[in-house]
């Protein structure tokens, strides 16, 4: 083997390696702050989701040819790209309202430097390269009449997380101000342990933090019961006692950026319960805003209505009669009229959109109040995914012929057309299926050698490489068979899942036996209710009442009535969010092996609106599974599933099955 080259003089070509790239970056923001300037000359939109696609595909393919992978390149242009997005808004809107370009913002913020509402103001004046003047308050009244009195021009107030949800005093707050709403931002909230330089988790005796981190850390900080909790009125007040404290046993929950500003470091980093823990802020001004119709516009009003019966369902018609999205609904007592409800409603639109003055004119007729708290750019830059067809192989054209009703079932089962004809679409983060959008997912039977050693990093590594491989075939989504054989579950699960989501990819937990339920529910983005539970009436409806997409297996006894009477146990509890899976059903073909009932295939694609997937894998031979997946396709099912065991490499196989799906 050929002696590497000193590591000196490697890391040197890295370091001028990464300066070139912060170049090359900088100088594509350059250029597309140019591309804002065209747009703002031709009225054009801001967004152009076909160019971003063509961007991707184009890249991925290069990438490729260079060693890169797809999903290393897609994650690293989404955040490009909606930098890009965000830095084109900020112009474009900054121009539209001359007077607010100035050298430097003054802030009114909750907390002290270093709290997440002073990361979220300095990230917006960034973007606006506008110097901060910061203004830390103590509470939320505070900040609206620094605010109100002219001490500050903005106000920064967190208004929702991804995972403790709606700030509630916020909404209450905004009921009483003259102030408008002028802009939003979101940041990326990941707690951190922080400590002083050199403190050991085992040193740590109490730990500083404000209500809202510790709701969101829950699961680590009940893993750690020795920790004693301190509530703080902020983040940064958490962060300022950690660095007064004398020694090493004090730690504060907080971002690492904001504890650098405290000369703290992180001991343990992503403590929050949800991998996403984002806050979204609103920022507030004393005088309105224009947004050029270029911008996605989001408008804020709050109402409350007449207190006769459906007054809010009578409300909300007006929006769906305009057209108006609402993507937002919430709702907070009036103080002093006990059960009176004022609603808070965040539209899509922009407020001087003919649909929206036409809605806002008929809300007025029919509302007993009303007002618009402000319309401002909505800075939520979804990204732009490439379809898997798009990642493996050129884009599908020949689409199979919409299957005719065979035996229309005029039945008002949940299930059927009859019942709601649209076929459903079921949604989780990237993942999409039914209505045209085709799944694939893998089954995994969690092997020995994991079980056996299953802390080991090696067993982890090797997990992991096999997930890269599941991603790089086209999977979307993985089932995790054989969870509760694990000998520590509670600990290897959260791994496990951890792993999947770096590729993108759902964790979904296979159940079956009913005491599998508390476990799956915690830790899975989806359930796999396997066909040996079926018939189980308690765990059917146990599983509708849960907020997360289901996969129902059928059962290899049960006949297409039976599969259908199961569905509905699970419907008629709340939970829509259902995707049938058939793997075949016993008959005289071979006792052993199932067969694939593709004519109830037939049936269930022409009687009901859900979601169905096939797993070929245990009726037939490896050597049929192309030609199966073929039929299948033809006959409409939403995609497919195929069981692949960690140690054996089938994995070719599984990569032909996925093209041949997407062809
Ligand atoms: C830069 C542009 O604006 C946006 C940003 C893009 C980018 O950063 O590549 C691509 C498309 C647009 O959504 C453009 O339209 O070219």
């Amino acid at each position: 083997m050929q002696k590497p080259q000193p590591l000196n003089h490697t890391r040197e070509q890295i370091t001028q390696l990464d300066n070139d790239l912060l170049s090359l970056l900088a100088e594509r923001r350059r250029l597309s702050l140019e591309v804002a300037r065209s747009k703002e000359v031709d009225v054009r939109p801001i967004r152009d989701t076909q160019r971003e696609k063509e961007l991707l595909a184009r890249l991925v393919t290069a990438g490729r040819e260079k060693g890169l992978d797809a999903h290393y390149v897609i994650s690293l242009y989404q955040s490009i790209i909606e930098d890009s997005v965000l830095n084109q808004q900020a112009y474009l809107h900054g121009r539209a309202n001359p007077e607010t370009q100035k050298q430097q913002y003054c802030i009114a913020y909750l907390g002290a430097r270093g709290s997440y509402s002073y990361l979220a103001a300095s990230r917006y004046c960034q973007r606006r390269q506008v110097e901060m003047l910061d203004l830390g308050c103590q509470s939320f009244d505070e900040i609206v009449q620094a605010v109100e009195s002219g001490h500050a021009d903005y106000g920064f107030l967190p208004i929702e997380n991804t995972s403790s949800g709606s700030i509630n005093e916020v909404y209450d707050v905004l009921q009483h101000t003259s102030l408008s709403i002028v802009g939003e931002t979101t940041i990326e909230v990941s707690h951190c342990l922080l400590g002083k330089p050199g403190s050991k988790l085992s040193e740590i005796k109490t730990v500083y933090a404000h209500p809202q981190p510790i709701s969101q850390c829950s699961r680590y900080l009940s893993q750690h019961k020795a920790l004693r909790l301190e509530y703080c009125s902020s983040s940064a007040e958490a962060m300022e006692k950690v660095n007064q404290s004398p020694d090493n046993s004090a730690a504060a929950i907080g971002s690492a950026e904001g504890g650098a500003l405290y000369q703290l470091e992180s001991i343990e980093s992503g403590l929050a319960n949800q991998k996403i823990n984002q806050s979204r802020f609103i920022v507030v001004a004393r005088k309105a805003v224009a947004v050029p119709e270029q911008l996605p516009a989001k408008t804020t009003l709050i109402m409350a209505t007449g207190q006769k019966a459906g007054a809010l369902v009578e409300a909300l018609l007006v929006l769906k009669a305009h057209q108006l999205n609402m993507s937002k609904l919430e709702s907070r007592p009036i103080p002093g009229t006990p059960w009176e409800e004022m609603f808070y409603l965040d539209i899509d639109a922009n407020i001087s959109s003919e649909e929206m003055q036409q809605g806002l004119k008929q809300l007025e007729r029919i509302t007993r109040f009303i007002k618009v708290l402000g319309c401002y750019p909505c800075e939520t830059v979804k990204p732009t995914q490439l379809s898997n067809s798009q990642l493996l192989i050129e884009p599908n054209t020949s689409k199979a012929e919409v299957i005719s009703a065979v035996n229309p079932d005029p039945s008002p089962y949940r299930f059927s057309k009859a019942y709601k004809a649209q076929a459903s679409e079921i949604h989780c983060g990237p993942f999409t299926i039914g209505a045209g959008h085709i799944g694939a997912i893998a089954k995994v039977t969690l092997s020995k050698s994991l079980l056996q050693q299953e802390s080991s990093q090696a067993a982890l590594s090797a997990f992991e490489r096999r997930v890269k491989q599941l991603k790089e075939t086209g999977f979307q989504a993985v089932i995790l068979d054989g969870c509760q054989q694990l000998a520590s579950a509670e600990a290897i699960i959260p791994k496990l899942r951890q792993t999947l989501h770096q590729y993108d990819l759902l964790c979904v937990i296979a159940i079956e036996q009913a005491t599998d339920m508390p476990l799956a529910t915690e830790h899975a983005d989806m359930l796999f209710l396997t066909g040996k539970q079926m018939f189980n009436q308690t765990l059917l409806a146990q599983a509708g009442t849960l907020p997360i997409p289901l996969f129902l297996e059928r059962n290899d006894m049960a006949s297409y009535e039976e599969f259908m009477a199961a569905t509905e146990t699970i419907l008629s509890q709340g939970n829509q969010q259902l995707i049938l899976c058939d793997s075949g059903i016993r008959t005289y073909n071979n006792a052993n092996l199932p067969t694939l009932d593709l004519a109830s295939l037939i049936l269930i694609k022409a009687n009901s609106h859900l979601p169905i997937v096939i797993n070929p894998c245990y009726a037939i031979n490896e050597d049929a599974l192309v030609l199966q997946t073929q039929g299948i396709k033809q006959l409409k099912a939403d995609g497919i599933v195929l069981n692949y065991a960690l140690e054996e490499d089938t994995i070719a196989l599984m990569g032909e099955v996925v093209r041949e799906l997407y062809r």
